[in-house]
């Protein structure tokens, strides 16, 4: 039997809501086998970061070469990138074994406010990771922090902002409109010419842990599928958004969202 493969390159959240454990819990669900580089380790809940700890060059490099000249992938999510190094070692794997649909997620702080990209490495991501991506999944404070700051607190400038970002070279622009008000959550997917709308009820909780990750990595899984970019982001919008309206009380703050949801919901 074979089965499409999504890698992603990001890191551990020992709460399982984010990060790796998102991805991949996100792509099993999705009907795709993924395999995992981890790049940081962080002691995390759902109160927020107690520690971050990057691993080596030679430990993120070795476990890339390891899946990739071995099980190959379909398509690549990259999250919690941390540095500038580890942007440049994994934008030149890519390179090398690629190229592949990349959806790139620019993981920069996480909803307590922890940094998870330091900030000189924001130029390294520009430069060296934007160009080679498939789609970019900015939320708004990551769009505005890309741009060098840009007021975005509308529909109509995150559509401006998408343009922009589109210029910096990725192939699409998926910006998501979480931290917007309004009684609609709505993302933008911009192509170069033509900004389509994604809107979903906004759903009234604090249990949005990880929202980010799942949302890219379910457009991963659906490019691994081999769907259309506007296909997978559908998809992937579905996913996110059954997983937030049933997200989980665990622990004592922010809950992660429940990556089951929408396959429960269909078996009923
Ligand atoms: N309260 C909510 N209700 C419905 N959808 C939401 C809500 N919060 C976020 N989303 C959706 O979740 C996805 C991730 O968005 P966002 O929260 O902006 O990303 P991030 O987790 O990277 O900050 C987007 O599709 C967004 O529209
Ligand atoms: C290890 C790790 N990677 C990424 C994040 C950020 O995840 P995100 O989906 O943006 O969700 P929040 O942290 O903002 O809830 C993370 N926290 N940890």
């Amino acid at each position: 039997m074979t089965i499409p493969k999504a890698m992603t390159i990001a890191g551990s959240d020992s709460g399982g809501g984010a990060g790796i454990q998102a991805d991949l819990k996100t792509f099993q669900e999705l009907g795709v086998f993924g395999t995992s580089a981890i790049t940081a380790i962080t002691a995390q809940n759902t109160l927020g970061v107690q520690g971050v700890y990057p691993l080596p060059l030679e430990a993120i490099g070795q476990q890339i070469d390891s899946v990739l000249s071995d099980i190959g992938t379909d398509a690549v999510k990259t999250g919690m990138l941390f540095s500038a190094n580890i942007i440049s070692l994994v934008a030149d794997k890519l390179n090398r074994y690629g190229p592949y649909p990349l959806v790139l997620d620019p993981v920069m702080i996480a909803k307590g406010g922890a940094a998870l990209l330091q900030q000189e490495a924001v130029e390294a991501l520009r430069r060296e990771l934007l160009p080679i991506a498939t789609v970019l999944t900015p939320n708004v404070p990551e769009a505005c922090a890309i741009l060098g700051s840009q007021e975005i607190g509308s529909v109509e400038q995150m559509i401006e902002a998408a343009k922009r970002l589109h210029e910096l070279g990725p192939r699409y622009v998926f910006l998501k409109g979480g931290h917007l008000d309004g009684e609609e959550a709505v993302d933008v997917l911009y192509d170069g010419s033509e900004a389509i709308l994604y809107r979903s009820p906004r759903i009234r909780t604090k249990h949005t842990h990880g929202t980010g990750c799942t949302t890219a990595s379910a457009i991963a899984a659906g490019l691994a599928k081999g769907l259309a970019v506007t296909d997978a982001v559908s998809e992937a919008k579905r996913f996110i958004t059954a997983a937030i309206a049933s997200g989980l009380e665990i622990g004592k703050g922010i809950g992660p969202t429940h990556h089951a949801a929408l396959r429960l919901s269909s078996a009923k």
